[in-house]
């Protein structure tokens, strides 16, 4: 028995019936009508939703091994050139898999990202960050987009954009062009993925941008090793280990790894950052009581002469602004789809078939906004996460639920942890050194659209919350290029 579906058309089937933007809300439609399992199919490809904690979390977690390919996906992987990377790379037990995923938990891993090193880039750039907002405030979005590829160009290539002015090797450029190409071809409904005719006769060509040309960042970290100025990256660490015995099977994989690190990191992140001062915009009440609950701590913490800002080590003491992050995570994801899973082998689940070659989707979307995990769903309201002392309740359903912001099983984002801290270190940043307000009172509108979900641009006002604590980032800021 196949899942209860959505009715589509002889041959087609429901190709029409999925918009360009917003799919998830079509999807959400479905599982009103259907359940938390809904099949559809396009052209001649077979497609399961997820609409539930439950189904997701059983088909994709606990059955993993079964779900952990991918589609074959021409638009992104071929014309694109994103299955050389991870994200579009078939799953286990394929070999180049393994080794991406070894990189990515050697290099990112939980042990990784609470290493001082790695913290440090992250603290220096979200300083840098509130630098840029007090001079130019109404600029934020491009402020926390440079922001957050400065973060990746310096793990994955050891290029701080702030010391090579002007980008002389158009690194900056080529990595937003990377992201801006892989959120595009991700999209679900690209004929040319699901068509069994010609493969780009119904593709968008405009869109089909060419993979980002990564053996340029390579060529920088390699003179800059022979220079004996490198520093240390995901592509340096790499070479060390092999010492200058690297092969061109290594050349290809690291610059995959690399590739992947800002195509899968830089978006998703700044979709969140953004989502960030939306929320801050349009709920005062959750701004300031984060900012007292930091300032409270900030100032129990260190003698009060000697302010200072916060870290990602004070998380463990910050859960109000830990559970604000997980709120900004599930409100409005930023990868409200994941990314699509596929069948290795037939599957039963509650009667139904599951036939191998189905590509499974799991709407996040929808398990986010689900109004028995999380009551009243678009209501901002970070005390979901909190036990009665105001702990985070670490196993509730709703911190269970939220991460699957991050996908399942063997393919769940492997840049969860740098991702999480990034975010957190950000609003609490934020928190600490800005007031954020509507623009001329007026409040922007909860509009958000793309496969890696963006808030639509909006006006807000973004001050400092007093010229002390201007003057502080001022002068770390000064600090930070003294000893560049
Ligand atoms: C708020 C930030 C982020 C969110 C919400 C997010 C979410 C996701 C989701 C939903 C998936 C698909 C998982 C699945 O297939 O089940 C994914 C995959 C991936 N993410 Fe993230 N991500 C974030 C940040 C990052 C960062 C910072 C990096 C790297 C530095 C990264 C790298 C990747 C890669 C390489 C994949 C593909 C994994 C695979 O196919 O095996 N992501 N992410």
């Amino acid at each position: 028995r196949r899942p209860p579906g959505a009715r589509g058309l002889p041959l087609i089937g429901n190709a029409f019936q999925i918009p360009k933007d917003k799919q998830w809300l079509v999807w959400d439609k479905w599982r009103r009508k259907h359940g938390d399992l809904v099949s559809f199919r396009i052209l001649g490809s077979e497609n399961l939703v997820l609409s539930s904690y439950e189904a997701a979390t059983e088909l994709l977690d606990t059955r993993g091994l079964l779900y952990s390919d991918r589609p074959q996906a021409t638009m992104a992987g071929e014309l694109v050139g994103w299955n050389r990377g991870m994200g579009y790379s078939p799953g286990p037990p394929n070999p180049r898999f393994r080794e991406l995923r070894r990189l990515f938990h050697t290099f990112i891993g939980p042990r990784a990202c609470d290493a001082k090193d790695l913290q440090t880039v992250q603290e220096e750039e979200s300083i840098k960050l509130l630098d840029k907002l007090l001079d130019t405030p109404h600029e934020f979005m491009a402020h926390t987009r440079d922001s957050t590829a400065a973060v990746l160009l310096r793990l994955a290539y050891g290029y701080d954009p702030s010391q090579n002015r002007n980008d002389p090797i158009s690194l900056v450029k080529i990595v937003q062009d990377a992201m801006d190409g892989f959120s595009l071809a991700s999209e679900p409904g690209w004929w040319c993925d699901t068509s069994p005719g010609p493969r780009s006769c119904l593709c968008q060509t405009d869109a089909a941008r060419p993979g980002a040309p990564v053996q340029i960042p390579f060529d920088y970290v390699k003179q800059e090793r022979l220079k004996g100025t490198s520093k240390r990256s995901f592509i340096s660490t790499f070479l060390d280990e092999r010492h200058g015995e690297e092969t061109t099977e290594d050349e290809d994989i690291i610059n995959a790894a690399a590739a992947s690190l800002y195509s899968g990191g830089a978006e998703t992140t700044v979709a969140s950052l953004d989502s960030h001062f939306l929320a801050m915009t349009l709920f005062p009440h959750i701004q300031h009581k984060a900012q007292s609950t930091l300032d409270t701590y900030l100032l129990h913490s260190l003698p009060r002469t000697n302010q200072r800002l916060p870290t990602i080590s004070d998380r463990p003491h910050l859960p109000y602004l830990e559970a604000l992050m997980y709120e900004i995570l599930r409100w409005n994801p930023s990868v409200p789809l994941g990314l699509p899973h596929v069948a290795t082998q037939d599957d039963e689940y509650r009667g139904y078939t599951i036939q191998k070659g189905t590509v499974v989707w799991a709407n996040i979307w929808s398990i986010l906004q689900d109004e028995d995990v999380f009551p009243d769903p678009t209501e901002f309201r970070p005390e979901r996460y909190l036990d009665q002392d105001g702990r985070i309740a670490k196993s509730s359903k709703q911190v269970l639920a939220v991460k699957t912001a991050f996908g399942f099983g063997r393919r769940v984002c492997p840049g969860l942890y740098l991702a999480e801290n990034s975010v957190f270190l950000a609003i609490a940043m934020f928190l600490f050194a800005l007031d954020v307000s509507p623009h001329e009172d007026r409040l922007p509108e909860v509009e958000y659209n793309g496969f890696i979900s963006h808030p639509r641009p909006f006006k807000c006002k973004i001050r400092p919350r007093s010229p002390e604590v201007a003057q502080l980032i001022r002068d770390r800021v000064q600090t930070l290029k003294q000893t560049d």
